[in-house]
């Protein structure tokens, strides 16, 4: 049993596809403190902020701590969730038919190890289909997604090619995590 410290649906999506038993208990780091717009930084930074403020609550005596973050880098920009469609719908336009990359950063914790993994998972994506696009924008799936993505729904079709984990691009690196549970 884990303790997710995420108010992520897709990082618990993520923990019941691959079987592992977890309660979920998000926090409330605040992601604009972060001065940085290294994404790779940014999101190190980022999960470190989630970790201290969880482990500071829950501890880890009763069972392991597991937080993450993700955001995506597209042309050296770094993209996180969307504010708002319209938001949305320029980094999506900045992604198609191009080259993304959803950086995930994950700090996993118990009695015996620390684990800090930084993996990320490389896309190029073809032109995405506009009318497509104008639809997963107005069903709002976009929303809440780091750089408006979604890799295993909208952006499948797109994906030209990819280079690393599916599960990193969702934004939870589980299979780097497996060998210490
Ligand atoms: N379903 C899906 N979700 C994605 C994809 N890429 C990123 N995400 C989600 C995972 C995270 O929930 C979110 C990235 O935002 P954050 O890392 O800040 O996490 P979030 O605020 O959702 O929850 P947390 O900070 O963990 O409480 O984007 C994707 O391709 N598919």
């Amino acid at each position: 049993m884990i303790r997710l410290g995420s108010n992520s649906p897709t990082r618990a999506l993520l923990l019941n596809k691959f079987n592992i038993d977890f309660i979920q208990n998000g926090g409330s780091f605040d992601e604009d403190s972060i001065i940085t717009k290294n994404p790779k930084s940014f999101c190190y930074e980022a999960t470190k902020g989630k970790f201290e403020e969880l482990y500071k609550k829950y501890g880890i005596e009763d069972i392991p701590l597991l937080v993450a973050d993700s955001v995506v880098t597209c042309n050296n920009i770094l993209l996180r969730k969307a504010k708002n469609l319209k938001d949305a719908r320029s980094m999506l336009e900045l992604q198609s038919g191009n080259k993304t990359s959803v950086i995930t950063c994950m700090i996993f914790k118990n009695k015996n190890i620390e684990l800090i993994d930084i993996s990320s998972t490389t896309y190029e994506f073809k032109k995405f289909n506009i009318e497509d696009m104008n639809k997963y924008i107005s069903s709002g799936e976009c929303m809440g997604k780091a750089g408006a993505i979604m890799v295993e729904g909208f952006c499948k079709p797109y994906i030209k090619k990819v280079r690393g984990y599916e599960s990193t691009a969702m934004g939870l690196s589980v299979e780097k995590l497996l060998p210490y549970l």
